[in-house]
């Protein structure tokens, strides 16, 4: 059980309860104060606490991780959830309004009753009896990515008491990143809750498709429904059907930024006692069928285009507001309307009681007021006109509450009487326009907006964010998919100056570098040691260490304040350590420049001690000297081109960073990186493979050991595609690599010209010079191209032992003397595989010889090498097939 334990802490890790995750920001514009709640019957919300039903442990936890207020969404969710079967839930409300710990409490209620009943039935059974039908979780929570995996999993180690033997019963589980036979027995086990993606969930099926159903599976929750693709929830319900329970049917619970009549339909399908509970009035509004116009028109077309709709909706027939935005265009519509022969009722900011006592009696009468008018309480709007949008969105959203008297209840028993239409005209002219892109994105979610009008938005939208492409990090999904999946991602989707290579990162040849960072399996923090260009020879760089120690003693004297930040500027960063050089990435909005804000908010990028992405305050950041600013940063990313997590999901879990440092932790110390460039952008080299090198005392050379993209590609962590490569080449565009490309390749060509003119191989002993590649005969080395390192290496050491002169391999002279052809002789000796490439140059540095060699990875293109073989072609094909899937994984 000891080792057993081991692997699982190591799998589990990413999931440990860090209780401050659990704790984040409230978004208090997100949180409405207003609830729609329809069930059935009336929903009775809890009034305070103590009338909460929740076991009492439970609450305990909650106020001391300080979750301690009865917010409105919650007050309605938290007793309808905990009433047992049947009661499932849709719970609609804007990221950061307490969505989450809407059913997570009565979640971690029903998991915690369960258990202890299940362990009372444990204490009653015969030693190595286990209870009958255990299997499974008791709540399953499926969310749409890993990020979310990690804070929701969190949030339930922090609610569930850890009182039970983990070893029996696990609380909280998480799907591994790879095949875990642990996993599957903690499954079987018994689990409280199952923490999974719907791609992850997809992956567990396929990996036990004889798993049997969920027996004990009390609740079912899809949170941020509205964030998976149409792809992962029919791949989800597909395995649904053969694991939710058949005896009785799960509490579901939808968590969803906007109302979905299909997924509404989907939930009262499976419970009998469904609930919707809206915290979000523009949502609540569009749900009670409010018809909602988006409409641009000049200013002074405005009177107008309110003039048109009153024809259509009188006033007598349809209650009328009109929101402006001050008193004095409140005053100039209200004469417009008056000429019209309109009667209206302007409620200005001094208005007085008795104006305040008549609104609500204004049938017939038009309503004109702002949105400074809290006190003003109507309910029971049928048309709502923007004359002008209010000056943020949440004021916007308010306004629709004075429809909320009108929304019928799509649940209720009995039917409701027919409700007038309701209405909400935005009028948007060219002050407000910035407005646009958002609006649509929120109406065209739940109903068509005219083409017109999506036009309009989409360009205003490319407008600003070409006006931020400056002040943003790159979108890490570009970086790794070449393409973004994050609806909501506030990164920067398009290249700017700020990505193109500067000249002292390499763009092309091969690099050996010294690790500093581990970001992700595929995403590393290195320095440059040695650059060999193409068709060139290996070039020492200056030494990261000595470079570190000079530039640490220049940074010694910074010591002004550095006001005010600029996006892209370089400066210094005085950590409780050490001073060190960062970029600045983004800077909050500066209220006024001539006053230094020493808590300004600012992001900032490492350059020289890593490339870490962080946040800090103008108080901490300095001066750098303008010579100093121009020093080539010592750190650089690098990244492996066209590698995208196994599993298909979009980022890969910290634990898979974990597990990749782990590998190269395991390597001998003095170990360094060699890599082939396929592009540089700035401060990024993309590369095919990276290649570990160890220094192999008995023999004096350094010899590869381990292939990284190779070992992550059969350690499942992750898969080639080609796809996603293809369209990160795209996505920086010809502009930042054409000429680097172009560069390799004409060297390729001239390269192949080169090989074509040459003697087959040469004795590498004799003189250390270039040598070109040799053709070996078929069938005489390995024909894959995904042949194992072992036999590499197996080469590599007799071509070591050959140049070493070892008295056990065939001397060149002996040889000679004997008339035997040394270089054929080699070949019998050891069979040298299609894809190695005889060494180019070999140099000698202070400690060894050392091959300069092409290796090592099938994706060096050794083509010119095995360019006849079937073989090889068939596995192309084969190459082919995979890709077509990885596209189809990667596009879901
Ligand atoms: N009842 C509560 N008492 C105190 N704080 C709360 C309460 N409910 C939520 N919060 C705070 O609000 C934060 C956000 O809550 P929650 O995660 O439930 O929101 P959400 O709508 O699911 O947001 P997101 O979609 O961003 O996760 C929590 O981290 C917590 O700090």
């Amino acid at each position: 059980m000891e080792d057993f334990k081991k692997i699982w802490q190591r799998n589990c890790s990413s999931s440990s309860s860090n209780a401050k995750d659990v704790i984040r920001p409230l978004v208090e514009d997100n949180c409405s104060e207003f609830v729609l709640a329809h069930a059935r019957r009336e929903l009775r919300p809890a009034r305070q606490f103590t009338e909460v039903c929740l076991l009492p442990h439970i609450l305990e936890r909650m106020r001391k991780l300080g979750l301690d207020k009865l917010l409105r969404l919650q007050s309605y969710t938290w007793p309808h959830l905990a009433g047992g079967a049947e009661q499932g839930a849709m719970i609609v409300g804007a990221s950061g309004s307490g969505r989450t710990l809407a059913y997570m409490p009565p979640v971690c209620h029903a998991v915690f009753k369960a258990i202890t009943e299940s362990m009372s039935q444990l204490k009653d059974l015969e030693p190595g009896a286990w209870p009958q039908g255990q299997l499974g979780p008791i709540a399953l929570i499926l969310v749409p990515d890993l990020g979310r995996v990690r804070q929701v999993s969190d949030l339930c180690h922090a609610l569930l008491p850890r009182a039970f033997n983990e070893e029996c019963f696990t609380l909280t589980l998480n799907v591994p990143s790879t095949k875990s036979s642990e996993f599957f027995l903690r499954l079987l086990n018994g689990v409280g809750c199952l923490v999974t993606t719907p791609t992850q969930l997809v992956w567990l099926w396929q990996e036990a498709p004889c798993l049997r159903r969920f027996s004990d599976l009390q609740f079912l929750v899809y949170d941020d429904v509205d964030l998976m693709s149409a792809d992962q929830l029919e791949g989800v319900q597909k395995v649904l059907r053969k694991i939710m329970p058949l005896t009785h049917s799960p509490q579901v619970v939808m968590v969803s930024q906007s109302y979905s009549s299909t997924l509404m339909a989907k939930l009262r399908a499976l419970n009998g006692n469904p609930a919707l509970v809206i915290g979000d009035i523009m949502e609540a509004a569009l749900y009670g069928g409010t018809r909602m116009n988006v409409s641009l028109v000049r200013s002074s077309a405005k009177v107008n285009a309110v003039v048109q709709l009153l024809r259509q909706r009188p006033p007598h027939e349809y209650r009328t507001v009109i929101h402006c935005v001050d008193d004095w265009h409140m005053q100039r519509l209200e004469k417009a309307l008056r000429d019209q022969a309109y009667n209206c009722q302007p409620y200005y900011q001094n208005s007085n009681l008795p104006a305040l006592q008549q609104v609500p009696n204004s049938r017939g009468v038009i309503l004109l007021c702002t949105d400074n008018c809290k006190e003003l309480s109507i309910r029971d709007a049928h048309t709502l006109i923007h004359y002008s949008m209010s000056d943020s969105w949440s004021k916007f959203k308010m306004r629709h509450l004075m429809l909320s008297g009108n929304l019928s209840n799509s649940l209720a028993a009995k039917a409701n009487p027919v409700k007038v239409p309701l209405h909400s005209l935005v009028l948007l002219d060219e002050n407000n326009h910035q407005e646009l892109p958002l609006l649509v994105d929120f109406v065209q979610l739940h109903q068509e907006v005219d083409p017109g009008v999506v036009a309009v938005a989409k360009r205003i939208r490319q407008e600003m964010d070409k006006a931020k492409s400056d002040q943003q990090a790159l979108c890490s999904q570009i970086l790794v998919l070449g393409k973004c999946y994050d609806p909501v991602c506030q990164d920067r989707h398009n290249v700017s100056h700020l990505d193109r290579r500067p000249d002292h990162i390499p763009a092309s040849g091969d690099v050996k570098v010294q690790l500093v960072k581990v970001y992700s399996p595929t995403h590393f923090c290195v320095r440059l040691l040695e650059h060999m260009p193409l068709q060139g020879s290996w070039q020492t760089l200056p030494h990261p260490e000595v470079q570190e120690i000079r530039m640490l003693h220049k940074l010694e004297m910074a010591s002004t304040h550095y006001w005010p930040p600029v996006v892209g500027a370089i400066c210094i960063y005085q950590s409780t350590i050490a001073k060190e050089r960062v970029r600045v990435l983004a800077v909050a909005t500066i209220q006024n420049v001539n006053i230094v804000q020493s808590d300004l908010p600012v992001k900032v990028q490492a350059v020289d001690v890593d490339t870490r992405i962080f946040s800090t305050t103008c108080g901490l950041l300095f001066q750098c000297p303008e010579s100093v600013q121009r020093e080539p940063p010592l750190a650089s990313d690098l990244r492996l081109l066209g590698l995208v997590p196994y599993t298909g999901e979009r980022s890969w879990t910290e634990e898979d960073g974990r597990n990749v440092k782990l590998m190269l932790t395991q390597l001998p110390k003095d170990y360094f990186l060699q890599s082939k460039i396929q592009f540089a952008t700035a401060g990024t080299l993309y590369v095919r493979d990276l290649v570990a090198i160890v220094y192999e005392d008995q023999l004096d050379v350094h010899l590869p050991r381990l292939n990284l993209a190779e070992e992550l590609v059969k350690t499942t962590l992750a898969k080639r595609c080609e796809k996603a490569a293809n369209m990160i080449l795209n996505f920086f565009g010809e502009v930042f690599i054409e000429k680097d490309i172009g560069e390799k390749e004409e060297k390729d060509v001239l390269e192949q010209k080169l090989l074509e003119t040459k003697p087959t191989i040469e004795d590498a002993s004799n003189n250390q010079t270039a040598k070109p590649s040799v053709k070996t005969k078929e069938g005489a080395g390995p024909k894959s191209k995904k042949e194992p390192i072992a036999v590499l290496n197996e080469c590599f050491v007799n071509c070591a032992l050959l140049q070493k002169g070892d008295p056990t391999s065939s001397s060149r002279q002996d040889s000679t003397q004997a008339g035997i052809d040394p270089v054929n002789q080699a070949q019998t000796q050891s069979p040298i595989p299609h894809m190695v490439v005889r060494p180019l140059i070999y140099h000698q540095n202070t400690t060894t010889w050392e091959f300069d060699l092409y290796v090592i990875g099938g994706d060096y293109d050794f083509g010119y090498l095995n360019e006849d073989s079937d073989e090889s072609e068939d596995e192309d094909s084969d190459e082919s097939e995979d890709e077509e899937q990885n596209l189809d994984d990667i596009d879901r």
